[in-house]
């Protein structure tokens, strides 16, 4: 049956096996659990996010340092990436082994779970159509549907071929030239893959400088850092997009007369949420934007509809999703007890090269809110790890409050920076002090931890304390 009559009542429903897969815990086995995936299981950061994008990063450090280890005095060059053997162990041995698994263990071993291979919709309160013929009603919905590539009008009206995130990781071979459109995370991360394994790199940004997101000093450093090995058009918006001449590739045109060209487009232009394909209005469901409304809960506008990650959240990072699909897991299990989301502080890393981490205010951010702030930039060279490794790039920024002495915003870049924004991450979120956190614990000497215990005693504070 199909339509609006109901044909079968569930007691959750969950659209999306992103993190929405993760709730039917062992505590909802006694739940009647429907879950609706239009695509494959597992959603975008397993097969097509965080996880196959870092297993080209790591090589790409690995073929980077390899070709630009002669600064300390040894040897070694890169010889070349085995392309189709990277891509073979990333999907056919790994990835899309997981995808089937988690497929297969809710299809199979779940007795409680029934899963719908369509494209789920609102036809009323709580009630989805399906898209695989039926419809279904539950008391309680979890909407995790994610995000999906934004592509401009200039791209598509174009009518040439183009990649984007959802491709180019399974491309047969790459490209001797990339041209990318965008400078946010995606063209920073692919740009350094493509690069780092021999392909001549170009990148289009409509602003001065890459990742304009981070605090300025970093991305300017960033820029600075990444213009010698990559071709930057930056600053620039393209008036017109076509195949080169002779019918192959891209061409970009910008406005001042100039233009690049390459073998192959990547559109890295940001991602949409896909809550204008739900017809979340049937449902009751009220969208801010483009994103489904939550409460501080999860809680749409709609009686019993839940919403969690790029869907709903502005922030479109995994470990965002997680831990909103943690606190409305709680939430459903425990009504009565209802816990909120805490994006107080919410930390990111850009796996590029140099990495880039951070996490609360940029500088500017702190001054326009009118803080009494004081900033220090650390450099990585000037501590005994920092100077061992040769670290051209390498910066922790910090700015803090002078009032409270509380950390207000951490910017890194340079080797492993989502690794070393963390302690700062830890002491913004417990709200430690700069002094304690600089003096209350042992810093191991020399680990590179000691560009952080520099920046924090590098800080201006009216009593320093230290
Ligand atoms: C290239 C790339 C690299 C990234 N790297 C990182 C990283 O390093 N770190 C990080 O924190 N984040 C990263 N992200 C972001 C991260 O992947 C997302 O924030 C996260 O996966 C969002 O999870 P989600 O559960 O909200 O949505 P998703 O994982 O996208 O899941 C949504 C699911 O819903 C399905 N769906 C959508 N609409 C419907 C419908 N109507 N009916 C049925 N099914 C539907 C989709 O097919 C999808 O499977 C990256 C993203 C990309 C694209
Ligand atoms: N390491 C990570 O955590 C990671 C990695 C990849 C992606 N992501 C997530 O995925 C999201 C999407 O990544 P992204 O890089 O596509 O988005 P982004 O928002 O980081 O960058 C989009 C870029 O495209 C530009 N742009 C937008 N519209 C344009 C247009 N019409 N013409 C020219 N340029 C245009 C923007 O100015 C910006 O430079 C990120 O915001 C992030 O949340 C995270």
């Amino acid at each position: 049956m199909s339509g609006n009559t109901v044909d079968e009542h569930f007691d959750v429903i969950i659209i999306g096996t992103g993190s929405g897969n993760s709730l039917p815990s062992e505590d909802f086995a006694d739940k009647k659990i429907a879950i609706c995936e239009e695509w494959t299981f597992g959603g975008t950061c397993l097969n097509r996010g965080c996880i196959p994008t870092k297993m080209f990063v790591y090589p790409a450090d690995q073929a980077e340092a390899a070709a630009t280890n002669s600064r300390l005095g040894i040897d070694t060059h890169f010889g070349g990436a085995k392309w189709s053997e990277i891509v073979d162990r990333i999907f056919s041995q790994r990835v899309d082994k997981i995808a089937e698994g988690g497929e297969n263990y809710r299809r199979n071993e779940c007795d409680n779970i029934t899963v719908y291979d369509g494209h789920a919709r609102f036809v009323g309160p709580r009630t989805i159509d399906t898209g695989t013929g039926s419809t279904i009603s539950a008391d309680t919905i979890l909407i995790a549907a994610g995000a999906r590539v934004a592509v401009p009008h200039i791209v598509t009206d174009s009518g040439i071929d183009y990649h984007t995130s959802d491709t180019i990781m399974r491309i047969p071979e790459p490209p001797k030239s990339l041209v990318i459109l965008g400078s946010g995370y995606i063209a920073a991360e692919f740009a350094h893959v493509f690069s780092a394994f021999g392909t001549t790199v170009s990148v289009i940004g409509r602003s001065e400088h890459l990742l304009k997101h981070t605090d300025t000093t970093i991305s300017e450093a960033f820029t600075e850092a990444v213009s010698d090995k990559w071709d930057l058009h930056l600053g620039k918006t393209p008036q017109q997009i076509s195949a080169r001449t002779d019918g192959t590739g891209a061409r970009v045109e910008f406005a001042d007369g100039t233009f690049v060209e390459g073998d192959m487009l990547l559109v890295a232009t940001g991602r949409t949420p896909n809550a204008d394909l739900l017809d979340a209005k049937a449902g009751g469901i009220e969208l801010d934007g483009n994103r489904v409304r939550v409460d501080e809960f999860g809680r749409t506008s709609a009686d019993g509809v839940w919403a969690i990650g790029d869907i709903s959240s502005p922030y479109q990072l995994k470990h965002v999703a997680n831990h909103e699909l943690r606190v409305v897991q709680h939430n459903l299990l425990h009504p009565e007890d209802l816990r909120s989301f805490n994006h107080d502080v919410v930390p990111y890393a850009v796996f590029s090269s140099p990495q880039i981490a951070g996490a609360g205010m940029t500088e500017i951010e702190a001054r326009d809110a009118g803080l009494d702030i004081t900033v220090k930039v650390q450099q990585y060279s000037d501590v005994a790890y920092g100077w061992a490794m040769v670290e051209p790039v390498g910066i922790v920024k910090l700015i803090a409050d002078r009032t409270t002495g509380r950390i207000l915003g951490s910017h890194v870049l340079g080797h492993e920076a989502s690794i070393l924004i963390q302690p700062l991450v830890q002491a913004m979120t417990f709200g430690l002090t700069v002094q304690d956190m600089a003096r209350g614990q042992y810093w191991i000497h020399p680990a590179l931890t000691e560009v952080v215990e520099n920046a924090l005693l590098g800080l201006d504070f009216p009593d320093r304390g230290f």
